[in-house]
């Protein structure tokens, strides 16, 4: 397996807090990487480093053998690295589709064919039948299915998903991680998820990279990782999280 994403000693301050502490980590090809930890441990802001919000103070990011830490995000993006927002933003006033045509005329500037990649990434979301509806109107699941179909739109190598599950029902959650195993499994797509629901990183995480405070402690396979006595410690060991992850 070869890297695509290559995060080295990153590191991120916010008025003298360190949010991201040096912070390393290597997504392969055709990988499911899980970013998990408790509230405020650093992984939306690690996020925010890889898809350009901030640039890192220290450390180097690198996408398909690329430099891209200090770059732009929309540059970022048109490179093959979409990601979703933990608060879902689609333009609330405009239809489903259009929602999706938006991120498809990233690549696409012909305007039917953008419509038409559109179509197909809400048919793989099962929007098609809510595509005239505003997207202001839709329940919580769908807003989160479209913030999928926006990011895939864009036609990306790799996805970045910032608690697509929170929020969901059981059922929901095993929908949303179907979409998700099936994309990866037939599109080849390399995904990194932030998630809490940890059986839905459990249902689909090759890896499991662990924050604390800012800081690595732990990465690895799932059944290694959830075995750790400082992972219990600082995250599974509250309840919330220690039911769906051992149980
Ligand atoms: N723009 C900002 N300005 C100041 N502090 C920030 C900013 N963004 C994040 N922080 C702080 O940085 C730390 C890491 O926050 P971050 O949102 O990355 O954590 P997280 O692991 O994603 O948390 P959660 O699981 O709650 O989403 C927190 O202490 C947070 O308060």
């Amino acid at each position: 397996m070869s890297a695509l994403l290559e995060v080295r000693g990153v590191a991120k301050r916010f008025r003298g807090l360190l949010a991201v502490d040096h912070v390393s980590l290597t997504v392969n090809d055709g990988e499911i990487f899980a970013v998990i930890g408790p509230n405020g441990a650093g992984k939306t802001t690690l996020f925010n480093l890889i898809a350009g919000v901030y640039a890192p103070e220290a450390g180097e990011i690198a996408f398909a053998g690329e430099r891209i830490d200090g770059a732009a995000p929309d540059a970022i993006c048109r490179r093959g690295l979409a990601r979703t927002f933990q608060i879902v933003r689609p333009f609330p006033h405009l239809s489903v589709l259009d929602n999706a045509i938006v991120g498809a005329l990233l690549h696409e500037h012909d305007v039917d064919k953008a419509r038409a990649a559109a179509g197909d990434v809400l048919r793989r979301l099962e929007l098609w039948d809510k595509r005239a509806q505003k997207a202001g109107s839709l329940t919580l699941p769908d807003r989160k299915r479209l913030e999928v179909a926006r990011a895939l739109a864009t036609h990306p190598r790799l996805l970045l998903l910032d608690e697509v599950m929170a929020g969901l029902r059981p059922t929901e959650t095993d929908r949303m991680v179907a979409v998700l195993k099936d994309l990866n499994r037939h599109e080849n797509m390399t995904i990194v998820l932030i998630e809490h629901v940890m059986r839905a990183v459990m249902a689909l995480a090759n890896r499991i990279h662990v924050l604390h405070h800012g800081a690595t402690i732990a990465e690895g396979p799932p059944e290694v990782v959830t075995r750790d006595p400082r992972v219990i410690e600082s995250y599974l060991g509250q309840a919330d999280h220690a039911v769906g992850a051992l149980g």
